[in-house]
């Protein structure tokens, strides 16, 4: 049940010496706690086999949100509310320790048995966690009893389905709050807003008027230490499967009847259920891959820590996704991501078809530009709209405008960050912007078979230089269809309000 009031809770975190914990999770709940979203009945019990105790913990806490805000006030009364438990998730000892301390915090602070389980940790020990909670009496409360998971959901449809049912043994699918930090992001969850709350936009969101739609989350980094992991995913599990299919769905989606969670994530459904099933016979004709080699100073994948010198694990991605149904036929979605680009950019680009009948030129007979939707996710939010616009005192002659909206100033500072929003939305029982099974398997069935045809077929890697734009393949796949990518740093949305 959704609730405006976040309530008062324990959160039991699992990985609480962990990079994620550190780097995001801490830092988050202290925004939240200074913003007034924490109830003063909240409490974390932080948990990893690491012998540490409540002092070294909650100066491990302090630490990580002062590395990542200049703002420390009220921290030592919010880190008190910090324990620690050494745990080891497959000892059921550890749990029964657990959850005496978890009963005391609970009578200690007035939580009323409302628990946040939260799994940051190798994903191989998700379904173990998930069953001990319920078998040793930590679900066993009057309270609600939420699992947060983090990513990857399983590495393929089987293994998916497999997490699926254990975790469903002890949490129903409305408790279960899988991450997919994009959708904690700002200009993810404005996709709506902008399609639904314009009268300008939504009547034009179909075949007729729009030609493709480009998204590109391209970013400068390497895999840094990730390899080991990194190797086992690759581009097309590590964002595809998730980030990207997820904004996808978010783009296609039909209007919900209504901004319930159950509505939406119904719509975002059938949009997956429409999307065109690719084979293993087609799976290059519509998505191609990438792997980084040596750059300016940077070492290639297959020279990074953990990583096979012969591998075939593909460090970029772009693919073109269609939708057989009657609002999209024939336009395609393009996505690409990848590691190692020259910038650090997500942005969607919505094309708009040419008019039916130009009478309008461009000096020097340059083409008149389409119009174009430009919604800026990170690292800066906004949207710009690029129009044609008569060139002054030139009859006939036009120039291109753009229209643009920067969230800046004031607005950015207050942006809560991603994990802020998604932490703050599981604690009051909102499960929008968290991936429902049926969507993680959809998403998964459609990636596995491009996955299936790259295992198979060993790629001529590496096909671009680190700090280069990625594979030429990735132009000519919307070459041969009359498109071509917009380039990024021509779309900057220009800062002002
Ligand atoms: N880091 C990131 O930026 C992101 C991470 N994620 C996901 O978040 C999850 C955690 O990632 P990350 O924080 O990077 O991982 P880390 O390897 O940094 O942390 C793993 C944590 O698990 C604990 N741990 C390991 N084995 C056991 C065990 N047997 N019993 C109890 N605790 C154990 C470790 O502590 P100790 O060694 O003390 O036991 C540590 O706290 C993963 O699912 C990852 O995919 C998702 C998006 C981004
Ligand atoms: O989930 C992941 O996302 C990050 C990119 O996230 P962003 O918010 O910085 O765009 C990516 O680096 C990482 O490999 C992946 O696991």
């Amino acid at each position: 049940m959704k609730q405006t009031e976040t309530p008062a809770a324990l959160t039991i975190l699992f990985g609480a010496t962990g990079d994620l914990a550190k780097r995001k999770l801490y830092p988050s709940l202290y925004r939240l706690y200074r913003k007034g979203h924490l109830s003063s009945g909240f409490a974390v019990i932080g948990t990893a086999r690491r012998e540490w105790d409540n002092d070294i913990f909650r100066e491990h806490v302090k630490k990580s949100v002062m590395e990542s805000t200049n703002i420390q006030d009220q921290i030592d009364e919010f880190i008190s509310h910090f324990y620690y438990l050494p745990h080891d998730v497959s000892d059921s000892n550890s749990y029964a320790e657990l959850r005496t301390l978890a009963n005391e915090l609970d009578s200690k602070y007035s939580l009323g048995g409302n628990r946040l389980f939260y799994l940051a940790m190798a994903p191989e020990f998700f379904g173990t966690i998930a069953e001990h909670l319920k078998l040793d009496g930590l679900t066993d409360t009057e309270g609600f009893g939420r699992l947060v998971i983090e990513k990857p959901f399983g590495h393929d449809l089987p293994s998916a389905q497999e997490l699926n049912a254990q975790i469903r043994r002890s949490f129903d699918e409305k408790d279960i709050y899988r991450i997919d930090h994009y959708l904690g992001k700002e200009m993810v969850q404005n996709i709506e807003t902008i399609r639904f709350a314009n009268a300008l936009f939504e009547p034009l969101w179909n075949s007729r008027y729009i030609s493709n739609i480009q998204i590109t989350s391209s970013e400068t980094l390497g895999v840094e230490e990730r390899g080991g992991y990194y190797e086992t995913s690759g581009a097309l599990k590590d964002m595809v499967q998730n980030h990207m299919l997820q904004m996808v769905a978010l783009l296609a989606m039909e209007p919900p009847i209504s901004l319930q969670d159950d509505d939406i994530r119904s719509e975002k459904v059938r949009a997956f259920r429409s999307m065109r099933p690719l084979t293993l016979e087609t799976v290059n004709d519509y998505f191609v891959r990438g792997q980084y080699g040596p750059g300016d100073h940077v070492p290639g994948y297959r020279e990074e820590i953990n990583v096979d010198p012969d591998s075939n694990t593909e460090t970029y991605v772009a693919g073109k996704v269609m939708f057989d149904n009657f609002r999209w036929a024939g336009v395609p979605f393009y996505i690409r991501t990848g590691k190692r680009m020259p910038l650090k950019s997500t942005k969607i680009v919505v094309q708009f078809k040419d008019i039916p009948m130009n009478l309008y030129y461009r000096p020097d007979d340059q083409e008149m530009e389409p119009n174009l939707l430009v919604i800026h996710i990170q690292p800066e939010e906004g949207i710009t709209l690029h129009l044609n616009a008569k060139k002054s005192g030139r009859q006939l002659q036009t120039t291109p405008v753009k229209l643009s909206y920067a969230n800046n100033g004031e607005d950015i500072m207050n942006t809560p960050e991603a994990y802020e929003k998604l932490i703050h939305d599981a604690m009051r029982g909102d499960s929008t912007n968290f991936t429902h099974w049926d969507e993680v398997a959809l998403s998964w069935s459609f990636v596995d078979v491009i996955a299936e045809a790259w295992r198979n077929e060993k790629a001529a890697f590496p096909n671009y230089p680190a700090g280069t734009k990625g594979p030429k393949a990735a132009d000519e796949l919307l070459e041969k269809d009359g498109f071509f990518w917009w380039p990024l740093n021509m779309l900057d949305v220009d800062v002002c309000n």
